[in-house]
Parts: structure tokens; C-alpha cells; sequence
């Protein structure tokens, strides 16, 4: 049994509402909200004094990558340290992916990715990638869905000759999804497109990391975008597009839904904030720890991602944390395709988002909930237990100070790795405390991650986007015309 902990004074934030209210948590939970919380907590019970501050759900960051083996290396971050780091930042839970090779069955690749993860500072929930199609994979789709509390199956159209799922896959997995109630999730990019690019690029003596986003153009981001939604639209099954990172692929997500398509989109805190700019850098380990994909687009698209995450087309954001060091980015010193794809930023998402967003008056900070928790937690399903300060909740807050300030800086963060895409800027708002679980694991500086303190968190299927996808199927089910014989 963990000490009870009272929150005084603070303003809590709802995805609805913000109000002053006192918070009591114990055993893991939120026990009250409000005029009895202080009333109720037992002698003894932990303090915090919130007066002037925000009280918020924990961050979810629904798309990182601990520990990854790719591109023939692995991550710098494990699961230990990036869900530190994520404490640090106000970020109490992860969604990551648990990716087979092809051919590999999903069930070994799932027991390999749990046992990794059981070092996590956070809670963590996965989504599982299916890079191949066969029998076996639809079954142990069902397994995953039924048994172990998956409820999302990830896609990713780019990544030739590695884990890119063809269009026979895509269909085969959309229609399984759509049996057992799983949300489908696609990384948008035509990979063939993108391959073919690359080679050209190449043989033009374009080997350098500004090749990177010639070879993968926003319109290669939009076609595979506007593919997996029609497909998902064909089938009547809720579709989330991850990393949205430029206008073709965000329009495309605001059409379908101006069609009445339940069609969710993600976008990453880099993507918000960083432009294509960063790939001409004449250091070639700077323009290479910038290599991602899709890549930092050029200088309007950020704006268009704002607006659509403030008009509703957009719903999560998330980092798709997945660090390499220089010496890992060198591998691709005389030819960019070969740069591990990926970078951090699952400890500085919350900061960037409420200073870039909350600040400048671009998002209220019950938008800022809505946003950094609270929709990823109703998309996969695991609201109100995550994502919403209510009795009864998971105890994941993180305690704002929204007159905090810091210099981002690879000097001073937790995430293992030597860059940080967020580096030197100032930030406004920050978090005092984070608390996962009823435990004090961030205080004014100081991390208290204990490796192995988080919780697999399983999320049910059929989310209430399934029972309105079931209905409408039926209503629009095909009738045969009946014919005199
Ligand atoms: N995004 C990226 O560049 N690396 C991680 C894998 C992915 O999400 O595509
Ligand atoms: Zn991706
Ligand atoms: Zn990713």
C-alpha cells in the first residue's frame, strides 16, 4: 500500500472543465476530487501545496519507440530510461509498438517486446505491427486482442524490404481489425515511392541527409494517407493516421471526416515545431540527428498542423520517441537512406506543447489536456482510467507550473542519447511534480523513476467508435432485389 498523497490548492484540468479543487490519491488511485479530499485523507498522508498551479492527467504519449532494433542498430532509450525521462517530462504512460520481423509470428515478438518492457519507470500499453499476412497472424490477432489487451495493429506503409506492409496485408488486417474491434493504425508514406526516390537521388550524387526529405515529398505522405482511409472507408472501420507531418496528409484526414468518416489523426511535437531547414546543416551529425520520417517539412506546413490540431481534423500529439547517437546516424555518412531513422522528445512533448500552445494562445489548457491525454486515452480506450482527473482514475497527474521556466538542452535531460531536436529553446510552463501510480517520481528536479515500477495497462476493444461503426454497418448492410423466379 503506497502513502496516501493530498494535492492542495491547485486548479484542476479536464478535458471539459478546470476548477479549484483538492485531489486525494491512494492505493494507486484517485480516492476524491474536491471539498472532501481533504477531509478524507488519513493522518499522515503525503502534502503538496499546488497553489498557483495546474493539476493535470499524466501525459500519454501514444507513439515511442524504447528499445527498437532498426535499420540494423538499436535505440538509445530502453524502456528504463525513456519512461524516466517521460516522468520528468509529465508523461505518466506510453503507447509503443511491438514490430515482428516478417515472417516472425506475432505471439514471440509480443512475449520479446514484455519482457523488455518490464523495466518501465511509466505505465505502458502496446500497439502491434503486422508487417506480414497469414493465417497464424489473424489468429494471434485475436489472441492479442482477446487475451492480452491489445486493441490496435499498426501499419506501416513505408520501410521497403524491411517491415512495409503491402496493400494485400493493409486489407487483410483492416478487415481483421474491423472483426475484433481493433483500431488500425497506419504510418502514412508510399514506400515504393519512397525507395524509388531514394535510388534517384543517389545515382544524382544526392547522398547527403538533404536527400532525406526529397525522398520522401509530402505528396508521398498524402497519397498513402488518402489510400488507408479509403480503404478503412470501404470497410466501415475507424482509421488513426500517425505522424501527420504535413498539409496533403492532414487535408486528407479533414475531407474524409467532412464525409462523416471517423478518421483520427496524430501529430508530433516536431512536426509542430521544426522545419526541413535543419537537413542543409553543414555539419553533417546535426543534419543526421534530424533524420526521421516522414522528415521536418517545409516552412507553412507547421502552421496548417497547428490549426488542424486546434480545429479538431488532428487529436493526439506524440513524440515517436526513438533515439539514435551520432555514432548509430554515421552509419549513414555516404548515403542518407542509411541513417537510422527517428528522434527524441517524449520528455520535452508537454513543455513545448503548453509553451508553444497554451501560451500563445493557441490552445486553453483544457484543449492542452484533451490533446496530451485525454483523447489518446478514449481513442485506444482506456478513459477515464487514464487521461482524467476523477475519482477513480489511475493516480497519473502532473502538477504545471505555468511560471516555470528552462532552456532545453541535451546538458540537462534525461533521455539517453547526444541530441535534442528542441535544443535551446526557452520554455514557459513546466511541471513541478509528476506522480504515476500514487508515487512522487518527479520533484522540482528531482527524478525518482524506479525501473520496473510501471504497469502493463490493457485496453478492451470495441470502443464505443466500434459499436457506432457496427451499427452503421448494419443499417447500410447490401439487400438483394428480389426477383420472381
Ligand atoms: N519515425 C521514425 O523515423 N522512426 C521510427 C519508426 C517510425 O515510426 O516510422
Ligand atoms: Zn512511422
Ligand atoms: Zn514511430
Amino acid at each position: 500500500m503506497t502513502q496516501a498523497l493530498l494535492i492542495r490548492g491547485g486548479t484542476v484540468v479536464n478535458t471539459d472543465r478546470e476548477f479549484q479543487a483538492d485531489v486525494l490519491c491512494a492505493d494507486g488511485r484517485i480516492i476524491a476530487v474536491g471539498e472532501t479530499a481533504a477531509t478524507l485523507a488519513p493522518a499522515g498522508a503525503q502534502t503538496l501545496d499546488a497553489t498557483g498551479q495546474y493539476v493535470m492527467p499524466g501525459g500519454i504519449d501514444p507513439h515511442t519507440h524504447m528499445q527498437l532494433p532498426f535499420m540494423g542498430t538499436v535505440t538509445m532509450d530502453d524502456f528504463y530510461t525513456g519512461t524516466a525521462a517521460a516522468l520528468a517530462g509529465g508523461t505518466t504512460s506510453i503507447i509503443d509498438f511491438v514490430i515482428p520481423d516478417p515472417q516472425q509470428e506475432l505471439m514471440d515478438a509480443w512475449r520479446t517486446w514484455r519482457g523488455w518492457a518490464e523495466k518501465s519507470a511509466s505505465d505502458y500499453m502496446f500497439h502491434v505491427a503486422i508487417t506480414w499476412w497469414g493465417d497464424s497472424v489473424s489468429r494471434d490477432m485475436g489472441t492479442l486482442v482477446q487475451q492480452e489487451g491489445v486493441n490496435s495493429f499498426k501499419h506501416f506503409m513505408a520501410y521497403k524490404n524491411a517491415i512495409m506492409c503491402d496493400d494485400e496485408t493493409l486489407v487483410n488486417s483492416f478487415r481483421r481489425c474491423l472483426e475484433l474491434g481493433a483500431m488500425p493504425t497506419v504510418h502514412a508514406e508510399n514506400g515504393e515511392m519512397v525507395y524509388l526516390l531514394q535510388q534517384e537521388l543517389a545515382r544524382k550524387g544526392l547522398t547527403g541527409p538533404e536527400g532525406h526529405p526529397l525522398s520522401r515529398p509530402p505528396v508521398v505522405e498524402g497519397e498513402a494517407a488518402n489510400r488507408a482511409i479509403a480503404i478503412a472507408d470501404v470497410f466501415g472501420i475507424p482509421i488513426y493516421v500517425v505522424h501527420v507531418s504535413c498539409i496533403e496528409a492532414a487535408d486528407a484526414i479533414a475531407r474524409a471526416r467532412a464525409r462523416g468518416q471517423r478518421v483520427y489523426g496524430e501529430v508530433l511535437a516536431g512536426h509542430l515545431l521544426l522545419d526541413d531547414s535543419v537537413y542543409r546543416h553543414p555539419d553533417f551529425a546535426t543534419a543526421a540527428a534530424h533524420v526521421m520520417s516522414p522528415p521536418f517539412r517545409p516552412t507553412g506546413h507547421q502552421e496548417h498542423l497547428w490549426r488542424a490540431l486546434q480545429s479538431g481534423t488532428l487529436h493526439t500529439t506524440a513524440t515517436d520517441h526513438c533515439t539514435f547517437c551520432a555514432a548509430q546516424k554515421a552509419a549513414g555518412r555516404d548515403l542518407f537512406a542509411k541513417i537510422p531513422n527517428g528522434c527524441g522528445g517524449v520528455e520535452e512533448r508537454m513543455a513545448v506543447l503548453w509553451h508553444e500552445g497554451v501560451n500563445s494562445g493557441r490552445l486553453t489548457p483544457s484543449e492542452f489536456v484533451t490533446v496530451t491525454s485525454a483523447n489518446a486515452a478514449r481513442l485506444f480506450n482506456v478513459y477515464p482510467q487514464k487521461g482524467c482527473v476523477a475519482a477513480g482514475a489511475d493516480a497519473d497527474l502532473v502538477l504545471w507550473d505555468p511560471a516555470a521556466t528552462k532552456t532545453i538542452s541535451v546538458k540537462t535531460q534525461f533521455s539517453k542519447g547526444d541530441f535534442n531536436i528542441f535544443e535551446g529553446r526557452q520554455v514557459r510552463g513546466l511541471p513541478s511534480h509528476t506522480i504515476s501510480r500514487g508515487a512522487v517520481v518527479w520533484a522540482n528536479g528531482d527524478l525518482r523513476a524506479v525501473a520496473g515500477a510501471g504497469r502493463y495497462v490493457k485496453r478492451p476493444a470495441f470502443g464505443t467508435q466500434f459499436t457506432a461503426a457496427g451499427k452503421r454497418l448494419e443499417a447500410l448492410k447490401p439487400q438483394p432485389v428480389a426477383r420472381p423466379a
